[in-house]
């Protein structure tokens, strides 16, 4: 759905983007995730045709960009940072607007596609009140509807839930979830690791510029052989566990075991009790830590 092959972006002594391969597959939701100044923005806007690449190569939908804009953009739902409204017209006049000045959204089923958009977002219930009225959030959720109109076969979306509160952001999550469960590829640039780890299926992991990883969610956390249990006898745990004890906090602890079903099977066995026993997994924020380095939002001393 989307292939870059060595996409690179120079702003003068600014390496932005540097030499990044990404594989976006259909029926993907994929999150490119990276810190504050790490490439993300620039390389969304180079997928949409708005800033050119300094060197690479960009299909997206199987077409090469920018050069097959005009072909591909219909096809695509697109938000980049700070969605864009004319601030002193209404929501529906703006998308009215939006839908009038591109190809291929016929006028006579538009009012309905912009009220089944603004449903689809969670703004069924605006009135005619101009756009420069609006929370961060409204606007953040019109940019969508605006991403919506046309039923893209693929959503790009640059931090989507900046300036939503949690509900709102579960809601945005709970509805890209939907849409990709009838076929829409799901891209999303983020810094919220938390935002990523719920939503996506496939991560994507840029750190200056640079991709670092780019893996499936489930592959990235993996076991750790790991297994934590929880239990009111786990003094008398402890012999049993020849040496594979890691740390004991009271009545928990920590045990290095690959098959956690077996392990529970052999303590009540020897009629110990287990109050809970979970597999632990690696999370995104450790694996994110292990490859990324400081933010280039950080200034250290030197
Ligand atoms: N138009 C520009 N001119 C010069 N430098 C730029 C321009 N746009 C971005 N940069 C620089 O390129 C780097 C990457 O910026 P970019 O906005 O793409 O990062 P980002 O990951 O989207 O960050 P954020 O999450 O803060 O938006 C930064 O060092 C930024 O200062």
């Amino acid at each position: 759905m989307i292939v870059t092959r060595g996409l690179t972006k120079r702003y003068g002594s600014v390496l932005a983007v540097d030499g990044v391969d990404l594989n976006v597959r259909e029926g993907d939701r994929y999150g490119f995730l990276g810190p504050n100044g790490s490439g993300k923005t620039t390389l969304v806007r180079m997928l949409l045709g708005l800033v050119y690449a300094t060197s690479g190569e960009i299909e997206v939908l199987g077409s090469r960009m920018p050069r097959r804009a005009a072909e591909v953009l219909p096809q695509i739902g697109a938000m980049v940072e700070g969605p864009a409204a004319y601030p002193h017209l209404s929501g529906r006049r703006n998308l009215s607007l939006l839908d009038a000045s591109g190809p291929g959204g016929s006028r006579r089923t538009r009012r309905a596609r912009i009220e089944e958009a603004l449903v689809q977002v969670g703004l069924s219930g605006i009135d005619r009140r101009p756009v420069k009225a609006y929370s961060l959030g409204m606007r953040q959720r019109l940019g969508l509807a605006a991403a919506l109109l046309r039923k893209p076969r693929l959503l790009i979306l640059d931090e989507p839930t900046n300036g939503l509160d949690p509900k709102g952001i579960r809601e945005i999550r709970d509805l890209l979830i939907a849409l990709n469960d009838n076929g829409t590829t799901v891209f999303l640039s983020s810094h919220l690791l938390s935002e990523v780890e719920q939503l996506c299926t496939r991560v994507g992991i840029v750190d200056r510029g640079r991709l670092v990883l780019e893996e499936e969610l489930a592959t990235i956390r993996g076991r750790t052989g790991l297994v934590l249990v929880q239990s009111p006898d786990a003094a008398d745990v402890v012999p049993m566990l020849n040496g594979q004890l890691v740390t004991r906090d009271g009545e928990n602890l920590l045990i290095r075991h690959g098959d956690p079903a077996a392990l529970n099977a052999m303590l009540v066995e020897a009629g110990l009790r287990v109050a809970s026993i979970t597999e632990q997994r690696r999370t995104l924020e450790q694996v994110v830590l292990k490859v990324t380095g400081a933010g280039s939002d950080r200034v250290d001393a030197s």
